[in-house]
Protein backbone atom coordinates (compact mmCIF):
# COMPACT_ATOMS: atom_id res chain seq x y z
CA UNK A 1 0.00 0.00 0.00
CA UNK A 2 1.82 3.44 -0.92
CA UNK A 3 0.84 6.30 1.02
CA UNK A 4 0.28 9.47 -1.72
CA UNK A 5 0.24 13.01 -0.62
CA UNK A 6 -0.91 15.26 -3.58
CA UNK A 7 0.69 18.99 -3.84
CA UNK A 8 -1.24 21.59 -5.50
CA UNK A 9 -4.70 19.55 -3.53
CA UNK A 10 -6.96 21.94 -4.36
CA UNK A 11 -6.37 22.67 -8.19
CA UNK A 12 -7.61 21.14 -11.12
CA UNK A 13 -6.01 18.44 -11.69
CA UNK A 14 -5.01 17.95 -7.43
CA UNK A 15 -8.69 17.36 -7.05
CA UNK A 16 -9.30 14.73 -9.88
CA UNK A 17 -6.04 12.66 -9.00
CA UNK A 18 -7.03 12.87 -4.78
CA UNK A 19 -10.54 11.19 -6.32
CA UNK A 20 -8.67 8.75 -8.17
CA UNK A 21 -6.11 7.98 -5.18
CA UNK A 22 -9.03 7.64 -2.45
CA UNK A 23 -10.42 4.98 -4.47
CA UNK A 24 -7.38 3.38 -5.96
CA UNK A 25 -7.04 -0.22 -3.47
CA UNK A 26 -3.64 -0.15 -3.35
CA UNK A 27 -3.11 3.67 -2.30
CA UNK A 28 -3.22 5.47 0.76
CA UNK A 29 -4.61 8.75 0.37
CA UNK A 30 -2.73 10.48 3.17
CA UNK A 31 -2.92 14.07 2.65
CA UNK A 32 -2.61 17.46 0.20
CA UNK A 33 -0.65 20.31 0.13
CA UNK A 34 -1.65 23.99 -1.29
CA UNK A 35 -1.49 27.61 -0.70
CA UNK A 36 -4.27 27.75 2.00
CA UNK A 37 -4.42 24.60 4.84
CA UNK A 38 -8.17 22.66 3.88
CA UNK A 39 -8.65 19.05 3.54
CA UNK A 40 -9.82 16.70 0.52
CA UNK A 41 -11.70 13.58 0.13
CA UNK A 42 -11.75 12.82 4.09
CA UNK A 43 -7.63 14.10 4.82
CA UNK A 44 -6.02 17.03 5.62
CA UNK A 45 -4.47 19.44 3.14
CA UNK A 46 -1.52 21.18 4.58
CA UNK A 47 -0.52 24.91 3.90
CA UNK A 48 2.78 25.51 2.00
CA UNK A 49 4.43 26.92 3.95
CA UNK A 50 4.40 24.30 6.96
CA UNK A 51 4.84 21.21 3.72
CA UNK A 52 7.89 19.64 5.48
CA UNK A 53 6.57 19.45 9.07
CA UNK A 54 3.53 17.79 7.29
CA UNK A 55 5.85 15.41 5.49
CA UNK A 56 7.63 14.61 8.16
CA UNK A 57 4.36 13.87 10.17
CA UNK A 58 2.33 11.85 7.40
CA UNK A 59 5.77 10.32 5.59
CA UNK A 60 4.03 9.70 1.90
CA UNK A 61 6.15 7.13 -0.24
CA UNK A 62 4.96 9.34 -3.17
CA UNK A 63 4.45 12.74 -3.92
CA UNK A 64 2.07 13.78 -6.45
CA UNK A 65 2.53 17.58 -7.92
CA UNK A 66 0.55 19.48 -9.85
CA UNK A 67 1.42 22.95 -9.11
CA UNK A 68 3.19 26.20 -10.78
CA UNK A 69 6.77 25.69 -12.10
CA UNK A 70 7.87 27.91 -8.82
CA UNK A 71 6.19 26.12 -6.07
CA UNK A 72 7.40 22.76 -7.89
CA UNK A 73 10.84 23.05 -7.76
CA UNK A 74 10.84 23.69 -3.80
CA UNK A 75 8.13 20.62 -3.21
CA UNK A 76 10.83 18.58 -5.29
CA UNK A 77 13.64 19.77 -3.31
CA UNK A 78 10.93 18.79 -0.39
CA UNK A 79 10.84 14.99 -1.18
CA UNK A 80 14.35 14.36 -2.24
CA UNK A 81 15.59 15.45 1.13
CA UNK A 82 13.14 12.92 2.71
CA UNK A 83 13.48 10.31 -0.26
CA UNK A 84 10.06 10.41 -1.15
CA UNK A 85 9.63 9.37 -4.95
CA UNK A 86 7.71 11.69 -7.14
CA UNK A 87 5.49 12.45 -10.01
CA UNK A 88 5.84 15.93 -11.45
CA UNK A 89 3.13 17.00 -13.95
CA UNK A 90 3.63 20.33 -13.61
CA UNK A 91 4.93 22.32 -16.24
CA UNK A 92 6.52 25.81 -17.87
CA UNK A 93 9.54 25.44 -15.89
CA UNK A 94 12.74 27.52 -16.96
CA UNK A 95 15.92 25.91 -18.16
CA UNK A 96 17.45 27.32 -14.85
CA UNK A 97 14.21 25.06 -13.12
CA UNK A 98 14.84 21.81 -14.82
CA UNK A 99 18.77 22.29 -13.69
CA UNK A 100 17.66 22.57 -10.08
CA UNK A 101 14.78 19.54 -10.99
CA UNK A 102 17.90 17.37 -11.93
CA UNK A 103 20.38 18.00 -9.31
CA UNK A 104 17.70 17.73 -6.84
CA UNK A 105 16.47 14.31 -7.90
CA UNK A 106 19.41 12.11 -9.75
CA UNK A 107 21.04 10.25 -7.30
CA UNK A 108 19.01 10.65 -4.84
CA UNK A 109 15.26 9.29 -5.57
CA UNK A 110 13.14 8.16 -8.20
CA UNK A 111 10.60 10.60 -10.56
CA UNK A 112 8.74 10.25 -13.00
CA UNK A 113 8.59 14.07 -14.87
CA UNK A 114 5.86 14.36 -18.18
CA UNK A 115 4.40 17.45 -19.40
CA UNK A 116 1.40 15.09 -20.31
CA UNK A 117 0.35 11.92 -18.25
CA UNK A 118 -2.49 10.58 -20.78
CA UNK A 119 -1.28 7.49 -22.63
CA UNK A 120 -3.00 8.73 -25.89
CA UNK A 121 -0.22 11.84 -25.64
CA UNK A 122 2.42 9.48 -25.31
CA UNK A 123 1.82 7.62 -28.51
CA UNK A 124 1.05 11.18 -30.26
CA UNK A 125 4.25 12.13 -28.96
CA UNK A 126 5.83 8.47 -30.51
CA UNK A 127 3.58 9.26 -33.86
CA UNK A 128 4.96 12.70 -34.45
CA UNK A 129 8.65 11.50 -33.62
CA UNK A 130 7.95 8.40 -36.72
CA UNK A 131 6.55 11.59 -39.10
CA UNK A 132 9.21 13.67 -38.46
CA UNK A 133 11.22 11.22 -39.83
CA UNK A 134 9.49 10.36 -42.39
CA UNK A 135 8.36 13.64 -44.03
CA UNK A 136 10.46 15.37 -46.43
CA UNK A 137 12.62 18.42 -45.17
CA UNK A 138 11.06 20.73 -47.13
CA UNK A 139 8.11 20.35 -45.73
CA UNK A 140 6.71 23.37 -43.48
CA UNK A 141 5.82 22.95 -40.03
CA UNK A 142 3.39 24.62 -37.72
CA UNK A 143 2.29 23.19 -33.41
CA UNK A 144 -1.03 24.63 -32.68
CA UNK A 145 -2.23 24.22 -28.73
CA UNK A 146 -5.22 24.89 -26.96
CA UNK A 147 -6.12 25.10 -23.58
CA UNK A 148 -8.99 26.87 -21.04
CA UNK A 149 -8.67 30.28 -20.10
CA UNK A 150 -6.83 29.71 -16.80
CA UNK A 151 -3.80 28.04 -18.36
CA UNK A 152 -0.79 30.23 -16.86
CA UNK A 153 2.06 28.96 -18.71
CA UNK A 154 2.36 29.04 -22.82
CA UNK A 155 3.14 27.19 -25.13
CA UNK A 156 1.94 24.25 -22.92
CA UNK A 157 4.26 21.41 -21.62
CA UNK A 158 2.96 19.42 -23.88
CA UNK A 159 3.68 21.71 -27.50
CA UNK A 160 7.29 21.84 -25.30
CA UNK A 161 7.88 18.61 -25.68
CA UNK A 162 6.87 18.24 -28.90
CA UNK A 163 9.00 21.39 -30.81
CA UNK A 164 12.14 19.49 -28.53
CA UNK A 165 10.91 15.88 -30.51
CA UNK A 166 11.50 18.01 -34.12
CA UNK A 167 14.45 19.50 -33.34
CA UNK A 168 15.59 15.96 -32.03
CA UNK A 169 14.74 14.44 -35.52
CA UNK A 170 14.78 17.22 -37.93
CA UNK A 171 17.71 19.09 -36.34
CA UNK A 172 17.32 22.71 -34.47
CA UNK A 173 14.96 25.43 -35.69
CA UNK A 174 14.02 28.52 -34.70
CA UNK A 175 10.61 28.74 -33.19
CA UNK A 176 8.35 31.30 -34.35
CA UNK A 177 5.91 32.02 -31.57
CA UNK A 178 3.23 33.50 -34.04
CA UNK A 179 2.97 36.06 -36.59
CA UNK A 180 1.90 39.82 -37.15
CA UNK A 181 2.95 42.14 -39.98
CA UNK A 182 5.15 41.63 -42.59
CA UNK A 183 6.38 37.47 -41.80
CA UNK A 184 7.99 36.10 -44.46
CA UNK A 185 8.22 32.26 -43.62
CA UNK A 186 11.78 30.89 -43.31
CA UNK A 187 13.31 27.72 -42.05
CA UNK A 188 11.15 27.98 -38.94
CA UNK A 189 8.47 26.23 -36.96
CA UNK A 190 5.58 28.17 -36.03
CA UNK A 191 3.90 27.96 -32.42
CA UNK A 192 0.36 29.10 -32.00
CA UNK A 193 -1.22 29.36 -28.94
CA UNK A 194 -4.85 29.43 -28.05
CA UNK A 195 -6.50 29.99 -24.66
CA UNK A 196 -10.69 29.97 -23.96
CA UNK A 197 -13.49 28.67 -22.18
CA UNK A 198 -13.03 25.04 -20.65
CA UNK A 199 -10.53 23.62 -23.11
CA UNK A 200 -9.07 20.73 -21.66
CA UNK A 201 -5.96 20.28 -24.14
CA UNK A 202 -5.90 20.20 -27.88
CA UNK A 203 -2.39 19.82 -29.93
CA UNK A 204 -1.98 19.77 -33.58
CA UNK A 205 1.04 19.36 -35.35
CA UNK A 206 1.22 20.50 -39.24
CA UNK A 207 3.52 19.10 -41.98
CA UNK A 208 2.49 21.62 -44.98
CA UNK A 209 4.05 20.32 -48.54
CA UNK A 210 3.00 22.09 -51.56
CA UNK A 211 -0.39 20.65 -52.46
CA UNK A 212 -1.05 18.77 -49.51
CA UNK A 213 -0.82 18.62 -45.76
CA UNK A 214 -0.45 16.40 -43.11
CA UNK A 215 -1.85 16.56 -39.64
CA UNK A 216 -1.94 14.83 -36.43
CA UNK A 217 -3.85 16.08 -33.73
CA UNK A 218 -4.71 15.02 -30.39
CA UNK A 219 -7.71 16.02 -27.84
CA UNK A 220 -8.23 15.79 -24.38
CA UNK A 221 -12.18 15.82 -22.97
CA UNK A 222 -11.45 15.15 -19.39
CA UNK A 223 -8.53 15.66 -16.95
CA UNK A 224 -9.42 12.32 -15.97
CA UNK A 225 -6.97 10.67 -18.43
CA UNK A 226 -4.04 12.61 -16.89
CA UNK A 227 -4.80 12.29 -13.71
CA UNK A 228 -5.19 8.33 -14.54
CA UNK A 229 -1.56 8.27 -15.80
CA UNK A 230 -0.42 9.93 -12.51
CA UNK A 231 -1.92 7.63 -10.62
CA UNK A 232 -0.59 4.80 -12.88
CA UNK A 233 2.89 6.23 -12.48
CA UNK A 234 2.89 7.01 -8.85
CA UNK A 235 2.03 2.79 -8.36
CA UNK A 236 5.18 2.44 -10.74
CA UNK A 237 7.50 4.89 -9.06
CA UNK A 238 7.72 3.43 -5.79
CA UNK A 239 10.90 1.19 -4.92
CA UNK A 240 12.37 2.15 -8.55
CA UNK A 241 16.22 3.38 -8.53
CA UNK A 242 17.00 6.86 -8.17
CA UNK A 243 16.55 8.68 -11.34
CA UNK A 244 14.06 10.78 -13.85
CA UNK A 245 11.73 7.90 -15.33
CA UNK A 246 9.32 9.36 -18.59
CA UNK A 247 5.85 8.30 -18.71
CA UNK A 248 7.34 5.61 -21.89
CA UNK A 249 8.96 3.76 -18.93
CA UNK A 250 5.59 3.48 -16.85
CA UNK A 251 3.97 2.14 -19.87
CA UNK A 252 6.42 0.48 -21.26
CA UNK A 253 6.44 2.16 -24.69
CA UNK A 254 10.37 2.18 -25.17
N1 LIG B 1 1.50 16.68 -17.07
C1 LIG B 1 0.19 16.64 -17.29
O1 LIG B 1 -0.37 15.63 -17.76
C2 LIG B 1 -0.64 17.83 -16.93
C3 LIG B 1 -0.02 18.92 -16.40
N2 LIG B 1 -0.75 19.97 -15.97
C4 LIG B 1 0.00 21.03 -15.30
O2 LIG B 1 -0.26 20.93 -13.91
C5 LIG B 1 -0.17 22.21 -13.31
C6 LIG B 1 -1.45 22.48 -12.52
O3 LIG B 1 -2.54 22.58 -13.40
P1 LIG B 1 -4.01 22.86 -12.83
O4 LIG B 1 -4.40 21.83 -11.83
O5 LIG B 1 -4.88 23.11 -14.00
O6 LIG B 1 -3.76 24.27 -12.08
P2 LIG B 1 -4.52 24.88 -10.81
O7 LIG B 1 -4.12 26.31 -10.75
O8 LIG B 1 -5.97 24.54 -10.88
O9 LIG B 1 -3.90 24.06 -9.59
C7 LIG B 1 -2.63 24.31 -9.03
C8 LIG B 1 -2.81 24.32 -7.54
O10 LIG B 1 -1.53 24.41 -6.93
C9 LIG B 1 -1.64 25.36 -5.88
N3 LIG B 1 -0.33 25.83 -5.48
C10 LIG B 1 0.35 26.95 -5.85
N4 LIG B 1 1.52 27.02 -5.19
C11 LIG B 1 1.59 25.92 -4.40
C12 LIG B 1 2.56 25.42 -3.47
N5 LIG B 1 3.69 26.11 -3.19
N6 LIG B 1 2.32 24.25 -2.85
C13 LIG B 1 1.19 23.57 -3.07
N7 LIG B 1 0.21 24.01 -3.91
C14 LIG B 1 0.43 25.16 -4.57
C15 LIG B 1 -2.58 26.42 -6.44
O11 LIG B 1 -3.11 27.27 -5.44
P3 LIG B 1 -3.63 28.75 -5.87
O12 LIG B 1 -4.69 28.54 -6.90
O13 LIG B 1 -4.16 29.31 -4.57
O14 LIG B 1 -2.43 29.48 -6.39
C16 LIG B 1 -3.65 25.52 -7.05
O15 LIG B 1 -4.59 25.11 -6.10
C17 LIG B 1 0.10 23.19 -14.45
O16 LIG B 1 1.49 23.41 -14.54
C18 LIG B 1 -0.38 22.43 -15.69
O17 LIG B 1 0.23 22.84 -16.86
C19 LIG B 1 -2.09 20.01 -16.07
C20 LIG B 1 -2.76 18.96 -16.62
C21 LIG B 1 -2.09 17.78 -17.10
O1 LIG C 1 -2.61 23.18 -17.91
C1 LIG C 1 -3.26 22.24 -18.44
O2 LIG C 1 -4.50 22.16 -18.35
C2 LIG C 1 -2.52 21.20 -19.16
N1 LIG C 1 -1.21 21.26 -19.11
C3 LIG C 1 -0.30 20.33 -19.66
C4 LIG C 1 0.62 21.03 -20.64
O3 LIG C 1 1.04 22.17 -20.37
O4 LIG C 1 0.97 20.44 -21.67
C5 LIG C 1 -0.95 19.08 -20.21
C6 LIG C 1 -2.35 19.25 -20.74
O5 LIG C 1 -2.30 19.70 -22.04
C7 LIG C 1 -3.24 20.12 -19.85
Amino acid sequence: MSKVVVCGALGRMGMVIGGIVSESPDMDLVGGVDVKEGSFYGVPVAAAERMGAFLDDVRPDVIIDFTIAAAAVGNIRAASERGIALVVGTTGFSPDQQEEIRTAVEGHVPAVISSNFSVGVNLFWALIREAARRVPPDYDIEVTEAHHRYKQDAPSGTATTILDILDAERGPHTRVYGREGIAPRGDEIGVHVVRGGDIVGDHTVMFAGNHEVLELSHRAYDRAVFARGAVRAAGWVVGKEPGIYSMNDVLGLQ
